[in-house]
């Protein structure tokens, strides 16, 4: 199989994108008639797993993946992650690939055994990606690259989160000058230099959050090799005009994903969401893939021209 970054930049070059849409279920957000019928955790599930599948079919022809966030699915228990699982096979059936958003990262022995339920294609839980916390240092993060090397998978370093606390501890000055994020970047940047697939990007990625554009060109050139992963598009506040710094001179090398503001756009636009049907509801996702599919090319067209 063709390394994580290989598959990235084929599938976006053949689907014309760069979208990303989140998988951040919330069943108060669902119209009546896909909503659970009863309080159980096994009818919650159902319904995430039914307005999951919807989801994917609306938007399989303009994303290149989908992103499921886990807290979503922990909150159910066993019952949240089967509807998980059915998410991931469903989605890569429809040919999307599936980014794990868990922001995993531990001591050594149990990073291993993070990369080996997310990372290991055995697993039920393994997507093609899995987002990683490098707070604890290499120790944490060495078994994901390890597992993302010898599976062909992918990992998403937190490198600048999209949040509005994120400069708290990413912003600070470390010993070189640079900041955290920068850091983390240059770390990062020397491991991807050495796995470099066939387009020049490495399975080691690194998640910059589309709210500070301002940040996202040292970013981008700190690290060359890794395919940045930019949430916050949308309901966030993030905006795709301004994410022509995340992209390279081809217009590549970022994927920008967007949860809410597209699963969920039906409840902005439409006042009588709650007893809007199924083909509301998928149109109103389609349409909203759509939408962000075109702004994010224009931004990467933008870039090409910038550069
Ligand atoms: O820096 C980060 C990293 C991850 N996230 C996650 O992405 C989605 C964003 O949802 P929206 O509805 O598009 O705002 C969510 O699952 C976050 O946990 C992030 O926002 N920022």
């Amino acid at each position: 199989m063709a390394g994580f970054a290989d598959r990235v930049i084929a599938a976006s070059e053949s689907k014309d994108s760069v979208l990303v849409v989140g998988l951040d279920p919330n069943v108060d957000y669902l119209p009546n008639v896909l909503a659970p019928t009863q309080e159980s955790g096994r009818a919650v599930a159902e319904a995430i797993s039914q307005f999951n599948r919807l989801v994917i079919d609306a938007v399989a022809d303009h994303a290149v993946a989908v992103k499921p966030q886990l807290a979503y699915y922990e909150v159910y228990g066993s019952d949240g992650i089967c509807a998980l699982e059915d998410t991931i096979r469903y989605a890569r059936s429809k040919g999307l690939l599936v980014v794990q958003d868990a922001k995993r990262g531990d001591i050594g022995p149990t990073a291993s055994a993070y990369a080996q339920a997310y990372l290991h294609p055995s697993s039920p839980l393994c997507g093609d990606a899995l987002t990683v916390n490098p707070l604890l240092g290499a120790d944490g993060v060495n078994p994901f690259v390890e597992a993302a090397m010898q599976h062909a998978t992918g990992i998403f370093v937190l490198v600048k989160t999209s949040n509005p606390s994120a400069g708290q501890w990413q912003d600070l000055i470390a010993a070189d000058g640079g900041t955290l994020s920068q850091r983390i970047a240059a770390y990062i940047a020397d491991i991807a230099r050495n796995h470099r697939g066939e387009h020049g990007y490495s399975a080691i990625g690194a998640v910059v959050g589309s709210t500070y554009p301002q940040d996202a060109l040292a970013l981008r050139s700190i690290m060359p090799h890794s395919i940045l992963l930019v949430p916050g598009l949308g309901a966030q506040g993030g905006r795709a005009d301004d994410l022509t710094g995340y992209f390279d001179a081809q217009g590549q090398g970022a994927l920008v994903s967007s949860s809410r503001g597209i699963t969920y756009r039906y409840c902005a636009v439409t006042p009588e969401w709650k007893h809007a049907t199924i083909d509301q509801v998928f149109a109103s996702i389609r349409e909203a893939a759509l939408t962000s599919q075109r702004a994010l090319n224009n931004a990467r067209h933008q870039s090409q021209r910038i550069r």
